[in-house]
This record gives structure tokens, sequence and C-alpha cells, in this order.
């Protein structure tokens, strides 16, 4: 199978796709239960960090193998030379999108918190895997909320002119037109928004259970 062939930023010629002989089915029956793509878009301050956090605990104590990617976190590391132009933007997503099939693949329920704040980027993710392994979950508060929320100082810097390019201020927030979940991050208890997102996963059988 060739991968990515069409891509400007491919440069690779002779590369064969090489198949596990692990596939996701056995990892499923090891694991007993199946891998998601649980992908949180919103506002910097709506939410998505807490939330993926609380889910992944949620599911951690019940046995589920879990990790969660983080935009703060992964732009210390494998993005690190990324900045937050649309263009930068678009590559930070495109990478995490990659990393997450991988996760998939691994049988692993992953849970990425990033901006994301185009939907194209987000649409491209999506349709790197199968419909149903992708899991869009905007938080959605409003930008009121996320600024007086400012726990990074982030907007108050990007109001004076410190930071260019901030998402709801100078830079554009694409909302998610139909999303797996929209969770009203910005009024609703956390224990609500991780019990919305729990019962989804076992709705979709991709979990059987999950306790309270
Ligand atoms: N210009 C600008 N716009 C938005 N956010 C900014 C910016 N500069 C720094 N930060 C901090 O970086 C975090 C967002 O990184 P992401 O990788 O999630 O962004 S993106 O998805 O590539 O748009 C974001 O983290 P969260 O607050 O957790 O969302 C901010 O803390
Ligand atoms: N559902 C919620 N209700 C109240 N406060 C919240 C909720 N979710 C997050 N917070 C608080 O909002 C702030 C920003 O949350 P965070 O998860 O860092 O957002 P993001 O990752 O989207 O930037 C934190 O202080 C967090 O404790």
């Amino acid at each position: 199978m060739e991968q990515n062939s069409k891509s400007p930023l491919s440069k690779a010629t002779n590369i064969v796709w090489h198949q596990s002989s692990i596939d996701r089915e056995a990892r499923f029956q090891q694991r007993g239960h199946r891998s998601a793509i649980l992908w949180f878009t919103g506002l910097s301050g709506s939410g998505k960090s807490t939330l993926a956090n609380a889910v992944n605990v949620a599911l951690h104590k019940d046995g589920y193998s879990t990790y969660v990617l983080d935009g703060d976190n992964i732009r210390h590391g494998l993005c690190k030379d990324l900045g937050f132009s649309d263009l930068d933007r678009e590559e930070n997503i495109r990478r995490i999108g990659e990393v997450s099939k991988l996760f998939l693949d691994a049988g692993i329920i992953v849970l990425t918190a990033f901006v994301s704040p185009f939907r194209v980027d987000r649409d491209n993710a999506r349709s790197l895997v199968g419909e149903n392994d992708f899991i869009e979950i905007y938080c959605s508060a409003d930008l009121g909320v996320c600024e007086t929320r400012d726990t990074k100082g982030l907007y108050a810097k990007a109001r004076n002119g410190d930071i260019k390019d901030f998402t709801g201020i100078s830079s554009p927030y694409e909302e998610p037109e139909s999303p797996e979940l929209k969770i009203d991050t910005g009024n609703l208890e956390i224990d609500q928004c991780v019990d919305i997102v729990t019962n989804l996963l076992v709705e979709r059988k991709i979990i059987s259970k999950i306790s309270k």
C-alpha cells in the first residue's frame, strides 16, 4: 500500500508498506477493548487538557490502555520546530494525526488535546482512519469564559499584542460542524463532561463498561 504519495511533503520513493503480522483485531483480543482516537478540540482554556486527562484517569482506573497527547507537551518535543502560523498549525495537526493513527494501530485509546482550529486539518486527521475510529469532541466554552480563566496569562498577552496569531483573538477558530460530541465545558462540571465521553465509548462498544 502506498502511503502519502500525493502529499507535497512526501519525499518517499521506492518505499513499500510493510504489513505487521499482529493486527488491531489481535490487539483487541488481547486487551479486551477496542482502540480509538478521542480528538478534543477547542479554544485555549476551554478545558481540553483537563477533560482529556480526567477521561484518561477514569479509563486507566478501569484497566483500559490509554495515552494522552497534549499540545503543550508535544510542542516541547516532536513539534518543537513549529510555531503558530496557519501552516505550522497544519503541520502540527498532520503529525498528531499520524501519531494518533499509530496509537490506534497499537490498540490504545489515544486522547489528543490540541486547539486544532482549522476544520480541514481536523478532517484530514479523521480521514487517515476509519469513520468509527475518530471521535471529535468539541470543548465548547465561550471566548469570554476562556479569557476569564486565562490560566497561563496568554489571553492578556494576546490582547496587549505581545503574542500574535492567538486563537480567538488574532487567529480564527473554526467550530466543528458535526462533531461526535459537543460538550459545554464552559458550564458543566468536569465529572459531568467525563460521563458524557465515557458513556459514548460504551455506546460505541469501544469499551464494555465504566465504573462510576
Ligand atoms: N498563538 C497561539 N495560539 C494558540 N495557542 C497558543 C499560542 N501561543 C501559545 N499557545 C499555547 O499553545 C497551546 C496550543 O498549542 P496546539 O498545538 O494545541 O495549537 S494548534 O492545534 O497547533 O493550533 C495552547 O495550549 P492550550 O491552552 O492548552 O490550548 C497555548 O497554551
Ligand atoms: N468543565 C470545567 N469547569 C470549570 N473549570 C474548568 C473546566 N474544564 C477546565 N476548567 C479549568 O479551566 C482552565 C483551563 O483548562 P485547560 O484544561 O487547561 O484548557 P485547555 O487545555 O483547553 O487550554 C483550568 O484552570 C481548568 O481547571
